[in-house]
């Protein structure tokens, strides 16, 4: 793994399938190192199929996937572990442990790819959800005791405990209130700015395009239609980001922004 590409991730001519049906067809796209791109489409345009595609959870049909300069389809063992340990994912859904407290969740992947000492780790772990804005009263608490955002701000503290390069958050305002989102959205902007992190971001939520994003991708057509700056894409004359950005949410969005 050089991890000399300026490109953190870099798709081209993907072609994904579940049979017969096709759902990227010459798709491309590139994340630069420390940018934050949101990700948005119709329902079922592929978005996170494309994230799975991009971790290597499913093979690409035809194209390339290049994850920190090395092809996924052509990465050994090792070098997958490697691409997972600079990676952090944000699931939709928190995807925290049932049983575990917040800092068993948080602790866990630094047990799993560190040989770390309980001590150190335990002291990485509290560093991590202090950093997401959560208190100490957290830690010994499990996911069924946590609000919908204590919940994100938990699952974000994991993704970040093995200091990723690069995040993966699939929708990580969904079922948040405008407030708590706004504050999400505030956290995310703080960490990838002082953790010169990359992002690659899934969302539905117009205001997180513009309080987040350096850029956004928009899947259309089985493929990335366009990719630009928030301000830019208002600009665009492809209908279906037309109606995303000019329908009332989006003027109400551009607005606030
Ligand atoms: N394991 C699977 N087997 C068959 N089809 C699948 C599978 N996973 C996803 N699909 C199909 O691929 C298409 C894209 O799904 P995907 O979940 O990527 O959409 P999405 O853009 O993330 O949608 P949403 O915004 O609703 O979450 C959908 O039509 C879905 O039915």
């Amino acid at each position: 793994m050089t991890g000399r590409s300026e490109f953190v991730i870099e798709v081209e001519g993907l072609l994904t399938a579940f049979g017969d049906r096709v759902i990227h067809q010459d798709l491309d796209l590139t994340l630069e190192r420390g940018e934050v791109l949101g990700v948005v489409g119709g329902s079922g345009s592929g978005k996170t199929v494309l994230l799975n595609t991009v971790l290597g959870l499913k093979t690409a049909d035809g194209g390339t996937v290049r994850l920190f300069g090395k092809d996924v389809s052509e990465m050994t063992k090792e070098e997958h572990a490697e691409a997972e340990r600079r990676s952090g994912v944000l699931f939709q859904q928190g995807a925290l442990f049932s049983a575990l407290t917040v800092i068993e969740n948080v602790s866990s992947p630094l047990i799993e790819h560190t040989r770390l000492s309980r001590d150190t780790i335990r002291e990485l772990a509290e560093l991590k959800i202090a950093m997401v804005g959560l208190g100490p009263e957290s830690h010994h608490l499990k996911p069924a005791e946590l609000s919908g955002g204590m919940k994100k701000r938990a699952g974000l503290a994991r993704a970040l405990a093995l200091d990723p390069e690069l995040l993966f958050l699939d929708e990580p305002t969904a079922g948040l209130d405008p407030i708590g989102a706004a504050a999400f959205d505030e956290l995310i902007r703080t960490l990838s700015d002082d953790l010169h992190l990359s992002i690659f971001m899934i969302t539905h939520d117009l205001d997180s395009l513009y309080a987040v994003c350096d850029n956004v991708a928009v899947l259309a057509d089985k493929k990335v239609v366009e990719k630009a700056p928030v301000q830019e894409l208002e600009k665009s004359d492809h209908p279906w980001i037309q109606e995303y950005f000019l329908g009332p949410r989006g003027r109400a969005a551009a607005r606030a922004a």
